[in-house]
This record gives structure tokens, sequence and C-alpha cells, in this order.
């Protein structure tokens, strides 16, 4: 089913958390919102799932009103499913009987529930276990099963991976992704871990301050982020001074690089962003256009720190490669730093506060 927020606004007391948010998950297809703590991401899941009811601004599902400040459904009629942070299972009942909860007792009850273990993947054998006898990925999938019992046009999951240790995290979620797609439920995630709602979905939704500053295909979102906050929000940036040097070329302390968007909306001072994956590095001989200031080991990578754009654009930048890399690059070496791709550009001043750039005094 395809869910609709049309501006919606919530405020708790005279504190507004969420504002004019609008977005449409389209049936089927699973949207993940992620912003930082306290950037309305529950809120709005708890709206959608009729927890709460807007201020403004409406909530439909197929073109019926869900919610508006003037009416709303009760939660248990809307045919939504919500997934919680951790589960929530019952933890006085098994796994079949937890799946089995909101179902209507009667013939086809046993059989549904196997249907929702196999989707889910969960062996029949864990049928008549107790939750505190299950892993936190196994206790997830039951609540997704559970939560799909009764067939929801909507899923909604809060944070639901976020308990799980990282290397179950990712299988956990990779699994849950299966499941949704296998009932082809329409589907809204809310993390505040970037690389999860990058991975989760055909929409990625950037919550900042209770406003919906971004949304689209995740890589188009992290191809051209909105503003330097976001690109650095949602992974690491390089950001440093630039100007425009004529149509789709910028000068920064790289050299003259290509301008892959422009979101500088014409400002005279720019400043050009970059992943640092797009970062080439060769100590080997040569003339550089950048000097190694100081390189420092962490785990299994070091921290290079750079020194670049001797006239124009002098900046330091906070470079890591991988360990077995490290030994090639010694301070004081001159090193020849190439750029794949192209740059953002954002006006001055819109850079957020990294540790990746610093410019040189
Ligand atoms: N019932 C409530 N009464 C008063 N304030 C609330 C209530 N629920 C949420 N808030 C406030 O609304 C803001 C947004 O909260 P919300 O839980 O939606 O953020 P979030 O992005 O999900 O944060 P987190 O990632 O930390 O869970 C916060 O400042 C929070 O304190």
């Amino acid at each position: 089913m395809t869910l609709r927020l049309d501006r919606v606004t919530k405020s708790f007391g005279s504190t507004e958390v969420l504002h004019e948010v609008s977005l449409e998950v389209p049936d089927g297809t699973r949207l993940a919102l992620v912003g930082s703590s306290g950037s309305g991401k529950s809120t709005l899941l708890r709206l959608i799932a009729g927890f709460e009811r807007p201020d403004a601004g409406t909530i439909s599902l197929d073109g019926r009103e869900l919610a508006s400040p003037s009416s709303v459904m009760p939660a248990h009629r809307r045919g939504i499913g919500y997934v919680a942070q951790d589960g929530a299972l019952f933890p006085h009942l098994s796994v079949a009987r937890n799946i089995a909860f909101a179902l209507p007792r009667g013939a086809g009850r046993a059989a549904r529930v196997r249907e929702l273990m196999e989707l889910a993947s969960l062996d029949p054998a864990l049928a008549d276990r107790m939750p505190h006898e299950l892993s936190g990925g196994q206790q997830q999938r039951v609540a997704l099963a559970r939560a799909l019992a009764l067939r929801p046009g909507v899923i909604l999951l809060d944070e639901p991976f976020s308990a799980l240790d990282t290397g179950l995290r990712s299988q956990t979620r990779s699994a849950v992704i299966d499941v949704l797609e296998r009932s082809g439920v329409t589907a809204v995630l809310v993390t505040h871990d970037q690389d999860e709602a990058l991975s989760f979905g055909q929409q990625v939704g950037v919550l900042a301050g209770g406003r919906l500053v971004q949304a689209g295909d995740p890589a188009a979102v992290f191809d051209a982020p909105i503003d330097a906050g976001v690109a650095e929000f949602l992974g690491d940036v390089v950001v440093v001074p630039a100007r425009s040097a004529g149509t789709d070329l910028a000068d920064c302390a790289f050299g003259c690089l290509a301008v892959r968007h422009d979101r500088s909306g014409g400002a005279e001072r720019v400043c050009a962003m970059l992943r640092p994956e797009q970062l080439r590095l060769d100590p080997s001989g040569g003339e550089g256009n950048a000097t190694v200031v100081a390189v420092r080991r962490t785990g299994a990578s070091a921290e290079l720190r750079l020194r670049l754009g001797a006239a124009e654009f002098p900046v330091e930048v906070t470079h890591r490669v991988p360990l077995h890399e490290a030994g090639r690059f010694e301070p004081g070496c001159p090193v020849r730093v190439a750029v794949d791709g192209g740059v953002v550009l954002y006006p001055e001043g819109d850079q957020p506060p990294t540790a990746a750039t610093a410019p040189v005094a």
C-alpha cells in the first residue's frame, strides 16, 4: 500500500518536533529515515502507527485518511505493523505463541504461524523456545514475523537492529530485507546509522531538527547531499575552500576539478566537498602536490596529515590509509594526490565542523 504524509507537523508543549514533513512511500517499497538523536524519527513513526496525533497535515494509506488534526483512526484499525527496537516479545510466551498472538483462533492459525516462521527464515525447531532462549537476531525475526501476521499494508521498524552487535546486525538486516521483499509489504525504517539507511531500501530520507531536509534514491542523496551538514552526516567528507573556474570546474587545493553537482546557489565564496574514497595517493617520488606532515597509526589503519595547495588554497587534510601502506609515507615527504571523479560545491561557511580538513594559518 502507498503511504503518504502531507505537511505533517507535531509539537510537544511549545516545542515543535516535526515541521511540515511530506513524503510518499510507494506500494511495496522501503524507506529508511535517518537523523541524529532528537531529530524526530520515532515521533514520525509513532504518528504513522497511530500512537500520536498530528497538529497539522495528513497521513493516508492508499488514499484512505489515517490521521489529520480533526480525525484519527485508532492504531489497531490502520493495518500497520510495528517492530520496536528491542523486539518487545512477550517474555512468557513461546515463539509460536508470540507470532500467533494477534491471529484469530481457528483451523488456519498453526499453518499461518508455520508460514510466517518460514518467511522469517526461522527454524521450525524454535517454535517452542521462549524469547530468552533466542539470539538477538532471532528475536528480531520473531518480532517481524509477529508484526507481519495480520498481513499489514505497512510495516514500521524503529531502530530494530540497534541492540545487536556489528556482525549479527548486518546479517539480521539482510535477513529482514529479504523477508520484507518476499512479503511485498511497504516498509519504513528509522535509524541513526547512515550505512544502514543507505543500504535499506529504495529511498532514504534525512531528518534534521524535525524537518525532512532531503529524500530520494540513496545513491543520489549520498552523491549530491543538499548541504555540507548532510554530506558529513552520511559519510566521511573532505571539504576545502574553492573557486568556481568556469562551467563545471572549480579550483581548490587539489587543483582544477570537475564539479559534479553545484549546490552553491551562485555564492561568491564556495567550498568543494569530496569523499575520502576519491583520493589516490602516490608517494613514489616525482613532483608532489602535497607534503606529509604527520603519520599516526590507529589500529588497522593509519592517519596521514597532508599539507596541500601551496599558494592560493593552503589546507591540511587528514586521510586514512590501510596500515600496510603507512610505511610508504614519511613525514616531510612529497606526495602526489589525485582525485577520482568530481566535487560538490557548497557556499563557503556551509562547511560542517569536521576534523578532516583545517585551513592552514
Ligand atoms: N511524548 C513526548 N513528550 C515531550 N517531548 C517528546 C515526546 N516524545 C518525543 N519528545 C521530544 O521530541 C524530540 C524528538 O524525539 P524523537 O524520539 O522523535 O527523536 P529521535 O530522532 O527518534 O531520537 P532518538 O534517535 O534519540 O530516538 C526530542 O526532543 C524528544 O525529547
